[in-house]
């Protein structure tokens, strides 16, 4: 590590895991207690950073603009607005006129600095300028850590839906430094552990295990962090830009980001995808043979994480509208990821609509409620 800047070092030695996405430059993904100061280090040698961050994180991203500024790098915070929001192509040209205007270059460095949010838009903003410059992720939310941050999806919103216009980029690293999370608020703890399950229900039962134990995820998070980012630094490793299996990544996404889109953003994305996973298990139970017990685990585990899992009946004409334009689709095709078995995901192109909407009626019922 060439950092000087003093700042503070991880207290033990990070876990690394590490994302080799096929035909790409590979990275890790560290995750430890103050690993922060890494950034530093690895910025070194480059003459300018611009630190993406929420508004109201900065307190913690001027930490990070300072010990990148001992390090030699020429470091400026740029404030972003806060939750969804910041995935607006006018936030995005309004940071792009901010690298303008401090003349960034092809070796000059993005870093974001907050939540998934954020971090979808700086690696956009960060693939689009001067046609790909680099980033590093440092993702604050458990959301992030595990999944946001990891795997070089990035992308903005548009009034047709969730995460229309974006690119693939990889990082350069992902920093999770877990000191971060101590003033994460709950509900939004559990809205990561929405996508701790996902991983756990498509890959690693294990999880399910551990979250069983303790819905809240305290006693084991390291632990359940850990084994999400393995589960999707092993998917992104093999299928990078989604040709085949990283969509099974996406499962509770269809009907999730529906009814994102359909709240107009003001749900977290982690209970959108609580609901939309309740329903990808009855599909799976209705079209895929997925055993009964399975499917109701998913309703009895999410409960008592405290994530949502019903939604009203009168939205299914909207909701069918936006998944629609989920990018799983195929012209008229609706695709879904579903479950043949615990820890086996699969798409289920085309299914009968008649299945589709009983599985809809089952979350719409509140059966899932607990
Ligand atoms: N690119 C991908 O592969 C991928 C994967 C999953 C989700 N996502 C995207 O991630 C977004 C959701 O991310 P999110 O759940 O992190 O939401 P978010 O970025 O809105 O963060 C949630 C809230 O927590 C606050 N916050 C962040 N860090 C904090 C901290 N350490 N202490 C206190 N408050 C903090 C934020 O300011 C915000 O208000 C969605 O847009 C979703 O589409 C992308
Ligand atoms: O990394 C992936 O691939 C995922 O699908 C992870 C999802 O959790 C994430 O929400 C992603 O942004 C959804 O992708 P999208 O392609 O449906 O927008
Ligand atoms: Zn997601």
């Amino acid at each position: 590590m060439s950092g000087t800047s003093g700042a503070t070092r991880a207290a033990t030695e990070p876990v690394r895991v590490a994302v080799a996405p096929a035909g790409e430059r590979p990275y890790e993904v560290l995750v430890g207690d103050g690993l922060v100061g890494e950034l530093a280090g690895m910025a070194a040698g480059r003459t300018r950073a611009a630190v993406l961050h929420p508004a109201a994180m900065a307190a913690q991203a001027a930490g990070a603009v300072a010990d990148l500024r001992a390090a030699g790098v020429e470091a400026h915070p740029v404030a972003v607005p806060d939750g969804e929001t910041a995935k607006e192509l006018a936030v995005a040209g309004r940071c792009w006129d901010e690298l303008g205007r401090l003349g960034f270059t092809r070796d000059d460095l993005v870093v974001g600095f907050g939540g998934g949010t954020v971090t979808d838009l700086a690696g956009f903003v960060a693939a689009c300028w001067l046609r790909g410059v680099d980033v590093i992720q440092v993702p604050t939310t458990v959301l992030a850590m595990v999944d946001a941050a990891v795997g070089g999806k990035t992308g903005v919103d548009t009034a047709a839906g969730k995460n229309l216009v974006g690119a693939f980029h990889q990082p350069l690293a992902v920093l999770c430094d877990t000191a971060l999370l101590a003033t994460l608020p709950p509900a939004e703890t559990a809205a990561g552990l929405a996508e701790v399950v996902k991983a756990g229900f498509i890959a690693d039962p294990a999880i399910l295990d551990l979250l069983d134990a303790d819905p809240t995820g305290a006693a084991h998070l390291p632990e359940l962090i850990e084994r999400a980012i393995r589960v999707k630094a092993d998917v992104v490793s093999g299928d990078p830009r989604e040709a085949g299996r990283r969509e099974i990544l996406n499962y509770g996404h269809t009907l999730g980001h529906a009814i994102e889109k359909v709240e107009h953003y003001t749900w977290r994305h982690g209970a959108a995808i609580s609901v939309g996973m309740v329903f990808a298990a009855e599909l799976s139970r209705l079209a895929a043979g997925l055993d009964a017990a399975v499917a109701g685990r998913h309703r009895e585990l999410l409960t008592r994480v405290g994530l949502p899992v019903s939604y009203p009946e009168k939205a299914w004409p909207d909701l069918l509208a936006a998944m629609r334009v989920d990018k799983k689709s195929r012209g008229r095709m609706l695709r879904f990821v579903v479950l043949d078995a615990l820890g086996s995901a699969r798409i289920l192109a085309d299914p009968d609509p008649a299945l589709v909407r009983a599985a809809f009626d089952a979350v719409a019922a509140g059966e899932g409620k607990g």
